[in-house]
């Protein structure tokens, strides 16, 4: 059943609407899925009017002035009987089953058939109450709005809601240009397009251009590759299409197109202020205005008299700003829209152009907001690059080699000579000397200060492992090898690696370091790329390396590869002074970090520090220091002076290789039986075998914790392992 609805004014008609069920009028108020009596004001609300198979209802939707049926004001929806006649603020609304003299063959569900111009009426005549009497812009044009084209099909989709409002006629009553007459239909043009195939060309070009839009390299401020690449695309698929593209600032006025394409023999004309007026709002919809041709507010300055367009599509442009934030909310400063035309004798433009037309702007946009995005990443990193450069220098400022001895000075004169080349250094002292202080400070006064510097401790790991860590791997390439991940030599790539404890190293790995050495590239396990890196190499050990070489467990080759200079970083008690001279610096570094009042050594706990032998050297200092400050008393007021006894030193260990006057102290924790000789005097053993006691009688006196004694040696618990097993392997041997 079709249901008709006829405006009048008095006695005459003024349009009729067929309203094929379900479907609805919004009068008042223009949208898609909805036939559009008034497009003024679009965001108002008004009066819905929709029918079923048997009713029409009308519903107030807000309007100031209310909607009357027979005088009585509606509040919510309000049933209406066939030949119902219904007054809403100045003119007739009637309804009727019955008319057939006007059957349009229009194919949408609620369509315009007709409207009667004969009586000359005006658009004033035809206002829906004082609500617009003021509306001087008010359009009376055909127009079809569109939301992001996201939510929408393309190739050629047709969206059912677009249907209503098809009939097309351009301007209402009172205007010039030819009236249609009752019965005669609007051409159905939502299945028109002006595109030049079908809707599978027309993805493919905004495929083509969204691809080319991703690739351009312009500066983020620069929207005008992006900008030609649609106008292209869209004269390409429009061929009968003059095409406007504008950038404003939202304060504005329309300024000169930024772009135009106008065919051959055609001028390009800048579109109606009160048509720009409807999408210049944030959130507002591209908008289709069709079989305008004549409509004299369409005139501008540019038309000179000749109105002959015959379709418009305007869609606003969201384009960000560089300074904007990337969240896009539709309210960007910048702003843009872009104008498509055609003109008398050309086909009109149609839904379709219309979506496909949206889509192009959105990508563009798009493009647009990944130019802005790309450039602000781009600032971040360049401002993570400037921040890691300055805390490389702070933190080479840092690498201070504390010490005035002459063994100090000696090595500080070595790493200034070396560290100017790019030669290998071989590191060499007893465990807790400061190598990797030392290599760090060669890494630092070296030209590849702004790299990185990677350190590796060789020990530490399985053959397997450290392969993989030195290396790298694939993935898949061992069972846990989920990712493929850069080892260390690529990690250091243009810096410096340092590799610790290089006499732990098996001697398969040491062939593979041998070759990346000498300059070739290497493969990550599992891999077959070839990886070139340009790294320096400072290698540390507290193994005589010479003898390995003898004994066959170190390579002769490698070992003049990483021996071309060697530095010999003294034992903290071959120092003489700079002992104290660390614990005082140790003293102040802990007190700030740890938010201490003020403290100072003793003269007795100078002295006490000075006749200790370091086993544990400038990292055992360390750590005898960290727990004084730690169980300093917290209670004190002013200035805390740490005594000899809080140094927990409190055994005297002769037989160090450089006796001190009174006799070095011991940790308190140690074992009572000590390694002097007969009367007192320094045992004929070697450095070796008392560290090898010491360590023993800190293990018993920790009940063979190894952590425990680790920390109390001042010394890694890998460190500690590696010498046990050490320990353990001789005495199987002299078993
Ligand atoms: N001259 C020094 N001035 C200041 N701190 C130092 C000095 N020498 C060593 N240290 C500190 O002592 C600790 C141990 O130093 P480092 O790790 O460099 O020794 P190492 O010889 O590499 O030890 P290992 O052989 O066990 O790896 C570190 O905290 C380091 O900062």
């Amino acid at each position: 059943m079709d249901a008709y609805l006829v405006l009048h004014r008095g006695s005459r008609w003024t349009d009729v609407y067929r309203l094929a069920p379900p479907s609805e009028v919004v009068l008042g108020r223009s949208s898609e899925n909805q036939v559009v009596l008034r497009s003024g004001r679009a965001s108002r609300r008004h009066a819905r009017l929709a029918c079923d198979e048997t009713s029409w209802f009308i519903e107030d939707l807000g309007s100031r002035n209310g909607v009357f049926v027979n005088d009585s004001r509606i509040a919510q929806a309000t049933r209406l009987s066939e030949g119902d006649r219904l007054q809403v603020a100045g003119f007739e609304m009637r309804f009727t089953h019955d008319l057939t003299h006007w059957s349009g063959s229009g194919p949408s569900s609620s369509e315009r058939l007709g409207q009667n111009h004969e009586d000359d009426a005006t658009q004033d005549d035809l206002m829906l109450g004082d609500d617009f009497a003021s509306e001087a812009d008010a359009e009376w044009l055909d127009i079809v709005s569109r939301s992001p084209a996201s939510t929408l099909g393309m190739s050629g989709q047709r969206n059912s809601g677009t249907e209503t409002g098809e009939s097309g006629k351009t301007k209402r009553a009172g205007q010039t240009g030819q009236p249609r007459s009752p019965g005669e239909t609007s051409r159905p043009d939502s299945r028109t397009s002006l595109q030049r195939s079908d809707g599978s060309s027309s993805d493919l070009s905004l495929l083509q251009m969204a691809f080319a839009m991703g690739r351009l390299e312009s500066p983020a401020d620069d929207f005008d590759p992006a900008a030609e690449l649609l106008i292209q695309t869209l004269a390409g698929q429009l061929p009968a299409a003059e095409i406007g593209l504008y950038f404003f600032d939202s304060d504005r006025e329309l300024p000169m197109p930024r772009h135009v394409h106008q065919r051959e023999g055609h001028r390009y004309r800048r579109p109606p202020e009160s048509l720009v007026r409807q999408i210049r709002f944030p959130g507002a919809s591209a908008l289709l205005a069709r079989n305008v041709v004549g409509d004299r507010r369409l005139a501008t300055e540019d038309t000179r008299g000749e109105i002959d367009v015959e379709s418009i599509v305007l869609v606003p442009l969201s384009l960000p700003t560089s300074e904007q934030d990337d969240s896009d909310n539709g309210s960007s400063r910048a702003g843009g829209l872009l104008h498509v035309i055609t003109t008398a004798g050309d086909p009109s433009l149609g839904e379709r152009d219309l979506a496909m037309i949206v889509t192009a702007c959105e990508i563009f946009c798009e493009a647009c907001r990944s130019l802005v995005r790309r450039q602000q990443l781009e600032q971040t990193l360049h401002q993570s690059r400037e921040t890691i450069r300055r805390l490389r220098k702070q933190l080479a400022g840092r690498v201070e080699i504390l010490g005035r001895s002459d063994k100090i000075a000696d090595v500080q004169y070595q790493i200034a000579q070396v560290a100017r080349s790019g030669a290998a250094v071989l590191l060499r002292g007893e465990s807790g000397t400061g190598k990797e202080l030392v290599a760090s400070a060669i890494h630092f006064a070296s030209p590849r200060a702004d790299e990185p510097m990677v350190c590796l401790n060789c020990a530490a790991l399985s053959k397997d492992l450290l392969e993989s860590e030195l290396f790298g791997h694939e993935k898949g390439a061992f069972t846990g090898a989920t990712e493929q991940k850069k080892g260390k030599f690529e990690a250091a790539s243009g810096g410096t690696l340092m590799l610790d404890e290089i006499g732990e190293m098996n001697l398969d790995l040491q062939a593979k370091l041998l070759r990346v050495l000498e300059g070739h590239p290497f493969e990550r396990v599992g891999g077959h790329t070839a990886v070139h890196v340009d790294v320096r190499v400072i290698a540390a050990t507290h193994r005589d390396l010479q003898a390995m070489v003898q004994a066959g467990t170190f390579r002769q080759d490698l070992f003049y590869r990483l021996n071309v200079i060697e530095i010999i970083v003294p034992p903290l008690r071959e120092r003489g002074r700079d002992v104290v001279l660390l614990a005082e610096h140790f003293v102040n570094t802990f007190v700030q970090t740890m938010g201490r009042g003020p403290m100072k050594l003793t003269r007795e706990a100078s002295q006490k520090l000075l006749e200790y032998s370091w086993p544990g050297n400038v990292r055992e200092l360390r750590n005898v220091i960290e727990r004084a400050v730690v169980m300093a008393p917290l209670d004190v007021r002013g200035l805390h002076e740490i005594g000899p006894d809080e140094l927990m030193l409190t055994r005297a260990v002769h037989g160090s290789p450089t006796p001190s006057p009174t006799g070095a102290g011991s940790i308190s924790m140690a074992a009572t039986s000590s390694p002097t000789g007969p009367n007192g005097s320094t045992p004929a053993i070697s450095l070796a075998e008392l560290e090898r006691k010491h360590i023993e009688r800190v293990l018993n006196s920790t009940g063979g914790n190894k952590s425990q004694s680790a920390t109390i040696l001042g010394i890694e618990r890998s460190t500690l392992d590696r010498k046990l097993k050490r320990y353990a392997a001789e005495d199987s041997k002299s078993d």
